[in-house]
């Protein structure tokens, strides 16, 4: 594990990710778009460092990729405003919102909850750490995703519904956000089925990929 990997790494991190903050897989996913950020965790169980392998739940059978990016916090926080968001920001890793789409279908169909669906072991491999001034603008950067070298995704951050400091600002008012805390900021279009054996790879600009 890199010195990157360990800043993220420590007991006590939550990673919370955001729902359908992408229009065109809002359109793919179904049920409308969210009137305010939708909010679910991934406990830090789920998450592993880029290379390790993912394993496929048991009974799942459609294991869907979401390449995301992440926004690591450097800071304790609690109700801040929407302006001073950002001096919040560490840095920004790349992950992947790893799904069991069939549990999340049945989920949203009886309105259960998603922590099968999202937030099984090894359900979050993340990137190795990118420093916040690395990216020249968090809100304009390609974010893509292969399987097996085929584009699946290939979409952008300026196409999120909520920006980031709304999204940090909104979910401070209801968790206390720790250092090394990550907030996945959902995915675009593209996601697909990956099988045993697959290879996943993702990008954010020029800056980082993972496989
Ligand atoms: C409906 C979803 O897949 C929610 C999600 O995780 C997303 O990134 O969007
Ligand atoms: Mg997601």
């Amino acid at each position: 594990m890199s010195g990157n990997f360990a800043r993220f790494a420590e007991v006590g991190t939550k990673i919370i990710a955001v729902g359908k903050n992408y229009r065109d897989h809002a359109g793919e996913v179904g049920n409308g778009l969210p009137e305010t950020p939708l909010l679910f965790l991934k406990p830090a169980s789920s998450y592993i460092t880029e290379g390790t392998p993912i394993k496929i739940p048991k009974r799942c059978s459609s294991l869907h990729h979401e390449i995301e990016l992440g926004v690591v916090i450097g800071q304790k926080e609690t109700d801040i405003s929407e302006g001073s968001a950002m001096n919040h920001v560490a840095g920004y890793v790349l992950a992947l919102d790893i799904t069991a789409r069939d549990f999340h279908s049945i989920a949203k169909k009886k309105g259960t909850p998603w922590d099968l669906a999202k937030g099984f072991d090894t359900s979050c491999p993340v990137g190795k750490f990118i420093p916040k001034d690395a990216v020249a603008d968090p809100h304009n950067s390609e974010l893509w995703c292969k399987v097996n070298g085929a584009l699946k995704q290939n979409g952008n951050t300026k196409d999120m519904i909520f920006n980031i400091p709304h999204l940090i600002s909104y979910i401070s008012q209801y968790f206390t956000r720790e250092p090394n805390d990550i907030i996945l900021t959902g995915t675009p279009a593209g996601v697909s089925v990956v099988k045993a054996g697959d290879v996943i790879q993702g990008g954010l600009a020029k800056l980082v990929e993972i496989k």
